[in-house]
């Protein structure tokens, strides 16, 4: 069977979108969605989404990563699926919408193009060594590196992923520099098990972290430059619980067509 799908990007992250509000996909598939989101023998994207109808809510994020799998929450799948809802006529500018960890709100741009997402809040940050391990609604990694423009990313934050604490469960890897007035950051994304060009719920973690390291408190703003473009973070932190956390940045339609599923 033939289907409609849409490719979306926020910050080179990106995804197919797929709109299943009448439930013609049974997308419990594996193969399937690897297939899909192969670079080669399909569409590609670092994950897939199905826009789902959800009593109380606008709409339901259904995510998985490139590898077939289901997932934890991706913050950039977030932000361009509720762009995707725009242009769906399913919302105007704000909305409230279900996603794996709870509801999510957001507000988009008129424009349809530049998304502010509410993440959950995170009371916990751990550490490993001198890194740093935070759960943004999926579970992060953070270490600070120099050089990270020419740092093997794919290396280090394999090793990390696969090491005998994290393998079972996997988890995301961030490298974090000091730039400007904000970060660079790159990600190595369980999933996808390669570094993609940007990760929504991974810089938010390296925010969090920075706010940590350097003691800062109080209503925070946080730039991060990624391989893919720019995303802002802003919190609240009392020293205890990280609250009203947004996630900024673009989510843009980069083609649309049908492939056969
Ligand atoms: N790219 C995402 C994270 C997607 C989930 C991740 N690969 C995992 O399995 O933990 C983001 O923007 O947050």
């Amino acid at each position: 069977m033939k289907i409609p799908f849409y490719k979306y990007q926020g910050a080179g992250n990106d995804f197919v979108l797929i709109d299943n509000r009448d439930l013609a996909i049974d997308h419990h598939n594996p193969a399937m969605i690897a297939r899909l989101c192969d670079r080669r023998f399909g569409i590609g994207g670092d994950g897939i989404m199905f826009l789902q109808s959800k009593e109380g809510y606008d709409f339901e994020m259904v995510y998985y990563n490139a590898d077939g799998q289901p997932s934890s929450m991706c913050g950039n799948g977030g932000r361009c699926i509720v762009a995707f809802a725009k242009f769906l006529g399913v919302i105007d500018t704000e909305t409230e919408f279900l996603a794996v960890d709870g509801p999510h709100y957001a507000k988009i741009s008129v424009s349809g193009d530049w998304v502010s997402l509410h993440m959950i809040d995170v009371d916990t940050v751990s550490r490993d060594a001198d890194d740093y391990v935070i759960n943004t609604g999926s579970p992060h990694y953070i270490q600070k590196a120099t050089g990270l423009a020419d740092k093997d990313v794919y290396a280090d934050g394999y090793a990390i992923r696969n090491n005998d604490t994290y393998k079972a469960k996997g988890i995301n890897v961030n490298f974090v520099e000091p730039m400007d007035e904000g970060y660079f950051v790159r990600t190595f994304e369980r999933g996808v098990e390669d570094e993609t060009y940007a990760c929504g719920t991974g810089v938010t973690a390296v925010a969090l972290a920075m706010a940590v390291e350097n003691g800062k408190t109080g209503a925070l703003t946080t730039p991060i430059k990624v391989l893919g473009g720019n995303l802002n973070i802003r919190f609240n932190y009392d020293g205890k619980v990280f609250n009203d956390i947004y996630l900024e940045g673009p989510a843009v339609q980069v083609f649309a067509g049908e492939v056969e599923i």
